[in-house]
């Protein structure tokens, strides 16, 4: 029979099925932070339950965390408590812990693949939204609750209904200045927020083919954008040459044997979808959201869309507008910008600090702008550092931040003030989300580059050297 690659995953971890129920699935990895865990914890400890297998978890402390002075104590006191439940526990169970100053702390989904315990093949939860992620390798990667963050810690299973599969084809190549945040924020634009609710999602076709793993990894994560469980791609020689080597993956035998297993990890000709979609590369241009969803996006060079084209109740779409103070028909380029935020475990991965490098370099930020320029990971920091990315950014008068969530969600300092406008790599752009009263633009780290130099919207292409013509 064929199957698709969700199927081969999910089939190949089902330890038992519960008739007219959720199937239960063993999982491969399992990731915690400060947020979600300390209530699970506590579960745990009030029923005298061990975690069953410790070394198949791996804490980092990523949402609470400063981004400047992390060698200073925390300030705040909510964060420090749950900074300190995170280490204690971690040591209490014997779980591998990444606190605040370790050196392979970092956002949990950009620390995971750096070293290697996300995998093809694998299944990976994080009582986290944006597990997704993982699923750039081929993993089924989703996120729980904390009430199943104390399920696995206690018996390395979960309980889920089998989700639904679709797959998303994008096809050709993909135009100058136009990259994977671009195809995401596309993708979500045309099926919705609520486009992929109930639904695995795979991304297949030649764009996400040429894709770099860091690409992938942009797509995957704003899978949960769409409504979706979570996405996938099939791992091929980018997948299998980024794995290797690294701390947590096999070595050796181990590893020619995980790779004939990897190498079986794709859908098959003939399988089947409950939903499909394709698109082609070429629609797609660098895209800017102006409302608060992050389905509200379009091309930057197009202008914001009337409520009555648009799917949905005109009061919230008119409501949305008015939180963001922009009207139906305005253009976006040339809207002012006070903040611009890169970072985040969309857009925080060394490719994309180049990518930003790559227009900032030899030009100025624009005096109206505060810009937070913040690693996902250490090892970003230190490849910021090492390809000379720092002297550009300090040339052109960035400043670079130390590793963490940061304005992504704003549970640390780092908060949009009320009514400022902020040009953002991350991934939500709800009402409040960068800081009470903020107001958030979707972007790829072109377009955030191109706002940090202009102090405005600026389509990136303008300011890109090589444009062909
Ligand atoms: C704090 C956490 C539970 C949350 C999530 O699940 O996504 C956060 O990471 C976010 O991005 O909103
Ligand atoms: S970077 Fe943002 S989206 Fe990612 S885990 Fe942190 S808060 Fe959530």
């Amino acid at each position: 029979m064929s199957n698709t690659l969700f199927d081969k995953v999910w089939d190949g971890h089902v330890v038992k099925k519960i008739k007219g129920g959720p199937d239960v699935l063993f999982i491969d990895r399992h990731m915690i932070h400060e947020v979600t865990s300390p209530v699970a914890f506590l579960g745990l400890k009030s029923r005298g339950i061990k975690v069953l297998y410790p070394e198949l978890t791996f804490a980092t402390a990523d949402h609470n965390t400063p981004t400047i002075n992390q060698h200073l104590p925390v300030e705040d006191p909510l964060s420090a408590n749950q900074l300190k439940a995170l280490e204690s526990n971690s040591n209490e169970y014997g779980i591998s812990h990444w606190g605040l100053g370790h050196q392979k702390n970092g956002i949990v989904h950009v620390v995971g693949p750096e070293y290697g315990i996300t995998q093809p093949g694998a299944t990976i939860v994080c009582g986290d939204s944006h597990t997704s992620t993982h699923g750039a390798f081929g993993a089924i990667a989703f996120g729980i609750g904390t009430s199943e963050v104390e399920m696995v810690l206690a018996t390395q299973c979960i309980m889920q209904p089998k989700p639904q599969k679709m797959r998303i084809n994008i096809t050709g190549d993909l135009g100058f200045g136009v990259t994977p945040k671009d195809v995401a924020l596309f993708i979500i634009s045309k099926l919705s927020t609520s486009g992929a609710t109930g639904y695995f999602v795979e991304y297949a076709g030649k764009v996400f083919e040429e894709m770099t793993m860091e690409g992938r990894m942009t797509v995957c994560n704003l899978s949960i954008e769409m409504g979706a469980r979570g996405g996938m791609i099939a791992p091929d020689e980018t997948t299998f040459e980024y794995v290797k080597g690294r701390e947590f993956t096999p070595k050796g035998e181990a590893w020619d044997k995980a790779l004939a297993y990897y190498k079986t990890l794709k859908t098959d000709d003939d399988a089947v979808f409950d939903k499909e979609y394709t698109f082609a590369g070429s629609e797609i241009e660098p895209m800017i959201t102006y409302g608060t969803n992050p389905g509200m996006g379009i091309g930057i060079s197009q202008d914001i869309p009337d409520a009555d084209a648009i799917e949905g109740g005109v009061a919230t779409y008119e409501k949305s507008l008015n939180y963001m103070g922009f009207n139906q028909g305005d253009h976006m380029i040339g809207k002012p910008v006070d903040y611009v935020f890169i970072g985040s475990c969309t857009n925080g991965r060394i490719e994309d600090f180049r990518a930003f490098a790559s227009i900032v370099k030899g030009r100025h930020k624009a005096d109206n702008v505060t810009a937070w320029l913040v690693p996902g990971s250490h090892i970003v920091e230190a490849a910021i550092k090492d390809e000379g990315l720092l002297d550009i950014f300090t040339e052109a008068g960035f400043v670079l931040r130390q590793p963490g969530c940061s304005a992504c969600l704003a549970m640390n300092d780092d908060k949009i003030p009320a009514g400022k406008y902020a040009v953002s790599t991350s991934n939500r752009n709800f009402e409040g989300r960068q800081g009470p009263g903020s107001r958030t633009l979707l972007a790829s780290p072109l377009v955030a580059a191109a706002a940090a130099v202009t102090g405005k919207v600026t389509d990136p292409r303008e300011l890109m050297e090589e444009l062909v013509s």
